[in-house]
């Protein structure tokens, strides 16, 4: 009998396939020697086999896949192949008696203390090592290797949570829909699955019963996961699936020619040229923190310039609103953020980080002018984290001095939605960052599961915060856009544009069905469907109240 599990749908589309659950983390092995009798040769022979072991199967997994994920799998592989590890482990079994996966994990426990004591660049390794030596203890244990398991078919990933190291390994080709027990909406896994196109469903704490090679069928819109689905479920996902390939050559309008600007979001310069070639008008978002991600250290103004370069080189004529560095709470950048504060969500973040580190923003400005100067591209800069007027007008001035007259702010702090007039006042257009404006308005952490009810764009008063925005925009002759993942549910785009949105920013991959609504609904009927979601009384209230209006939705499997 077909059993619906409930979760909340992050990553639209359906996917059906048989369950591969990510494998448990693999544990440190007791401290505990050989046994007097063992054989010792034999022993260092395992530690020899087991190494040599997983770096063909990371080669071979490099061989075989592509994009991020060859590249991550390329490192690890050349990693692996260092005989520093083994030949450390093969003494310790041998001097110390130790059972080669212990052997192993004191080894690699050596290199990873060096690496860290190296700082920089070097201790960002300490992360591919630690897999390496999971991988080597794996095999000689029996358990399963760590990270996401590939059947050789396509199938649905079942997890408690993905680390961002798992999900950029990631193949959309084998991965065709993501369950996951624990995230939010605004996660990581969540943000990635939609850049990915791949159908998924966060929140779910029914998945935690789901069982290797089960078939399900996951529905990324409503957030519902069917075990033992009928023969007519399988075959209505196979015909929502089809009805998916859609392509989108812009320009964003409604059915009646209101023009919507539809942007993509781009992490890195890689991202950039996947954007273009999804057709979208411009960037409306270009998180450059992404570029540098882990890094202990400031990157050269160079190499900023280089990395800009990269992305504006693709959008040679359209606009790239480039966003300074967000650094802080979930994105940690050492050089720039405190550590150890209690409360880093609402801590030094942002456009914040500049007041201790001013000369940090005054280069990468720097860098934008630069990279500006030698692309075609339109350059807008924002900065993240605004909330009042002061901190716009400062910001403003300071682009100004830069030589970046297009520059506005993100409004994803209630108090900068509330007074968004006075604050457009200094600012040349505003963009929502629905992510955090959520995050804020609702005083829910948005990486936190259980959180996931209140962790969504659809409640009533982020929508009320949105509208704010657009009254003061509207009140300065302003542009307002929005650039939070929001801007990739197709329902909800519809009521952000009779909110009176200009532009929405989203992952490439929801530019196509974003546009295929849009183009099918009039002005009035977003104004209509606005109304309904401002006025409803809960978030699943407005949902289902726009969805009924709007029976585009349902036809186009969305
Ligand atoms: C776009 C946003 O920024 P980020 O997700 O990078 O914090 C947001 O907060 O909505
Ligand atoms: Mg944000």
């Amino acid at each position: 009998m077909t059993v619906a599990l409930r979760g909340v749908g992050v990553s639209p589309g359906t996917g059906a396939g048989m369950v591969v659950t990510m494998p448990a983390p693999v544990a440190e092995p007791p401290a505990a020697g050989l046994s007097p009798a063992a054989d010792v040769e034999a022993a260092c022979a395992a530690v020899e086999a087991a190494t040599a072991g997983v770096q063909a199967d990371l080669t071979a997994a490099a061989a075989a896949a592509t994009g991020t994920s060859a590249e991550v799998l390329t490192v690890a592989a050349a990693m692996a192949a260092d005989p520093a590890l083994g030949a450390d482990a093969v003494r310790r079994v041998r001097a110390e008696r130790r059972t080669p996966e212990r052997a192993v994990w004191e080894a690699a426990a050596v290199v990873i203390d060096q690496l860290a004591a190296l700082g920089g660049y070097m201790a960002e390794r300490t992360r591919d090592v630690a897999d390496i030596r999971d991988r080597v203890v794996a095999r000689l244990t029996g358990v399963r290797p760590p990270g996401v398991p590939d059947p050789g078919r396509p199938f649905v990933l079942v997890a408690h949570d993905l680390a961002p190291a798992d999900t950029a390994t990631l193949d959309p080709a084998r991965v065709v829909a993501i369950v996951t027990v624990g995230g939010g909406p605004t996660s990581h896994t969540a943000i990635l699955a939609r850049s990915l196109g791949i159908p998924a469903v966060v929140a779910a704490p029914g998945a935690a019963g789901l069982a290797d090679d089960e078939t399900v069928v996951v529905d990324g819109s409503s957030g519902t996961v069917l075990r033992e689905p009928s023969a007519d479920d399988l075959a209505a996902a196979e015909r929502a699936r089809a009805r998916r390939d859609r392509t989108f050559s812009g320009p964003g309008r409604t059915a009646d020619g209101h023009r919507v600007q539809l942007l993509a979001n781009v992490a890195d310069p890689s991202g950039a040229r996947a954007a273009a070639d999804a057709g979208a008008e411009g960037v409306g978002l270009f998180r450059t923190e992404f570029c540098f991600l882990g890094r202990t250290e400031e990157p050269s103004v160079a190499e900023q310039v280089q990395a800009y370069r990269t992305v504006l080189a693709a959008f040679a004529g359209r606009k790239v609103v480039v966003r300074t560095l967000d650094a802080g709470a979930d994105k940690p950048l050492p050089f720039v953020t405190a550590e150890g504060e209690p409360n880093p969500a609402l801590g030094v973040r942002g456009l914040r980080t500049a007041a201790r580190h001013p000369e940090v923003l005054d280069r990468q400005l720097d860098a934008i002018a630069q990279a500006a100067a030698a692309e075609d591209a339109e350059v807008w800069v924002m900065a993240p984290m605004v909330a009042t007027p002061d901190e716009a007008a400062a910001f403003v001035a300071l682009c100004d001095r830069h030589g970046l007259p297009q520059a506005g702010v993100m409004v994803e702090v209630p108090a900068a939605a509330l007074c968004s007039g006075a604050v457009l006042a200094h600012a040349r257009f505003a963009s929502l960052g629905t992510n955090d404006l959520t995050q804020y308005a609702m005083a829910a952490d948005r990486e936190l599961a259980d959180l996931a009810a209140l962790s969504t764009p659809w409640q009533p008063a982020v929508l009320q915060l949105v509208a704010a925005t657009c009254r003061g925009g509207a009140d300065r002759d302003r542009p307002v856009g929005v650039c939070g993942e929001a801007a990739a549910d197709p329902a909800l785009a519809p009521v952000l544009v009779g909110l009176g949105v200009s532009s929405l920013s989203m992952t490439p991959r929801a530019l196509a069905d974003v546009a295929a609504v849009l183009e099918r609904v009039t002005l009035e009927e977003c104004r209509a469907a606005a109304a309904l979601a401002v006025g409803a009384a809960t978030a699943d209230a407005g949902r289902a109240a726009v969805r009924e209006a709007l029976p585009v939705l349902a036809e186009l499997g969305l």
